[in-house]
């Protein structure tokens, strides 16, 4: 099990502070969170930010990308030294294109649904997918409380990677703590994203252990 913290719940005048106690206490993704303010109801950062914290670690840069036509933007956030470009479902037309440019441009490709967009939305391309992203919360903010009924979305999605020898990771975004991230591991998940549970505390090297201790 991976654990991505995110970013958007970090010090933003101490990113590089908070980036690094991260990586130093054994994350192994470091999850970017991308608003636009028209796609969800707030605003966080652009490529400029992702090329400046590129330095500042070696950790998979995973990038999910809440903005609208997210084509517009792929190769300035591969440019920039993202790993991980997450796009979602909602947000692009022609979302095959999409997973397409975002190989293109050398990055992994992931694909997000929304807590009411089925696994249904997005079976057509999950061969194209390195990484198959399930909101647990309404995306937009930190710090929301977790959506069980999402998690029957990521046994589909294991099952189907099961069945077809797909090879993406099934990753989780959206109140994990300790007493959610279990129940995302059981159901199949790769990788927890956590943002207020990691940085809302003095210490997160203990927030980390935490988590890895709950899926034991
Ligand atoms: O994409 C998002 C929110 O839209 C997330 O990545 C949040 O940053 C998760 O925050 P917590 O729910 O873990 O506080
Ligand atoms: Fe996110």
């Amino acid at each position: 099990m991976k654990i991505a913290p995110s970013i958007l719940s970090a010090d933003f005048a101490n990113l590089e502070r908070d980036i690094v106690k991260v990586d130093q206490a054994g994350a192994d993704y470091i999850h970017v969170d991308v608003m636009d303010g028209q796609f969800v109801p707030n605003i966080t950062l652009g490529p400029n930010i992702v090329s400046a914290i590129r330095p500042v670690t070696e950790l998979t840069l995973d990038v999910h990308l809440m903005i609208v036509e997210p084509e517009r933007f792929i190769d300035d956030f591969a440019q920039a030294g993202a790993d991980i470009i997450t796009v979602h479902q909602e947000s692009t037309v022609h979302l095959h294109r999409t997973l397409q440019m975002i190989k293109k441009a050398g990055a992994k490709a992931g694909i997000v649904i929304n807590p009411g967009t089925p696994v249904s939305a997005i079976e057509e391309v999950l061969h194209l997918a390195d990484l198959v992203l399930i909101m647990t919360v309404n995306p937009g903010f930190g710090g929301q409380s977790f959506i069980k009924e999402c998690l029957k979305k990521v046994t589909q999605l294991a099952e189907l990677r099961r069945e077809h020898q797909y090879t993406y990771e099934i990753e989780v975004d959206g109140g994990v703590a300790d007493d959610t991230a279990a129940a995302c591991v059981e159901a199949g998940a790769d990788v927890l994203v956590a943002g207020s549970y990691v940085y809302n505390s003095e210490n997160v090297a203990e927030r980390i252990n935490r988590l890895r201790e709950a899926v034991k």
